[in-house]
């Protein structure tokens, strides 16, 4: 659906303000705007990203997504992604917990590996229903190609702010490791209950997302701060933000917070709530610890933390282990109790 179909979001619900970072002036090496990416990463870990030319792509994403969702529920979960813990493929709605109660989320997504979308015509990591196949030319693989570029900029830029060796994030996000990196298409229904949550609270698990709302209902709790705030949309600004994996590897400087969706606001309730995410994940091998024998200001970072909070940035864990650990202690299937969904945690530092 075209964006001027929508209702706006509405001008009496509060939303929180975020920093806007022109994509084309940070490739071009504009030093203004990287300390403006830099402040933003390194604070809330959420900023709009402007200018980043992946528009028309995000929509065929959609028409994607929309192919995929109306298939029959049958030939949907034939794709599924199943209860050990596998990112890729179908996950249907109801299928993850959104909260320590158990509670059904209501969303359904369609996951599709960036290793897949590299290696079409050939199977790297798993099949894919007939919609996703018939779009892989046309429409995902230009997705995940343009957005890789983006995410691959933004690290190179963390890489020079860490002190970093050059090379070091490229290296542990190479274009030739399998990883979780994935782009997703997420479906929630329309007219939820107003309080309802879609997806429950969490931070990313990866490096870094690239996402893209027509409607209001994301929403973060920023550091020190009780209320959950929605992000507003703003047409051609993608929501950028920082995920676990970055924190782990720059020693807690780079934030990655938690965020969750609910309905979206007013009138755009009555919408079907669509989004699109690109998310840049380590190589599966890489060992999620802080770089700090790479950089003596992460090794400084560290240095200043207490026992326990350096212990919670070295989970001893490879990137593959901490993607498919939060996936499957979220599954409802897998659930025990309270403590899988406690299992399932990244670096919320106790939030939620
Ligand atoms: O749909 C959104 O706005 C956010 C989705 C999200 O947080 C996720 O898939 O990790
Ligand atoms: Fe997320």
């Amino acid at each position: 659906m075209p964006v001027a179909a929508f209702p706006e979001f509405p001008t009496n619900v509060p939303s929180h303000p975020l920093l806007v970072v022109d994509y084309q002036s940070i490739k071009n090496g504009d030093e203004k705007e990287m300390d403006v990416l830099w402040k933003a990463a390194t604070s809330l870990g959420f900023w709009y990203l402007k200018n980043h030319g992946a528009e028309e792509d995000v929509d065929r994403m959609f028409d994607m997504g929309a192919e995929t969702m109306n298939l029959p529920m049958e030939e949907k979960m034939k794709y599924d992604q199943g209860d050990e813990g596998v990112l890729f493929g179908y996950k249907a709605a109801g299928a993850s917990a959104i909260d320590a109660s158990g509670t059904p989320d209501k969303t359904e997504f369609i996951n599709i590996a960036k290793d897949d979308a590299l290696a079409w015509p050939k199977q790297a990591r798993r099949a894919y229903p007939s919609t996703v196949n018939d779009r892989m030319e046309s429409t995902i693989i230009p997705f995940v190609k343009k957005s890789i570029e983006i995410n691959d900029t933004i690290l190179s830029i963390f890489n020079t702010k860490l002190g970093l060796p050059e090379g070091t994030m490229q290296k542990l996000h190479s274009f030739d490791e399998y990883s979780g990196s994935e782009a997703r298409t997420i479906k929630a229904p329309k007219n939820l209950p107003a309080e309802r949550q879609a997806i429950g609270a969490h931070t990313d698990f990866g490096s870094l997302s690239f996402l893209h709302n027509r409607l209001g209902g994301l929403q973060v709790l920023p550091p020190g701060v009780d209320e959950w705030q929605y992000i507003k949309p703003v047409p051609g600004h993608a929501i950028c933000n920082v995920g676990d994996a970055l924190t782990l590897l720059s020693g807690g400087i780079l934030h990655s917070n938690i965020h969750r969706v609910l309905p979206p606001p007013g009138a755009q309730a009555s919408f079907e709530r669509w989004s699109q995410v690109f998310f840049t994940r380590p190589g599966n091998s890489v060992v999620l610890r802080p770089l700090s024998g790479e950089s003596s200001m992460i090794a400084e970072a560290i240095s200043k933390l207490t026992e326990e909070q350096r212990a919670a940035l070295n989970p001893g864990v490879t990137s593959y282990d901490w993607h498919s650990r939060r996936v499957k202690n979220r599954r409802i299937r897998n659930r025990k109790g309270p403590e899988t969904w406690l299992a399932s945690k990244g670096m919320e530092l106790g939030r939620v």
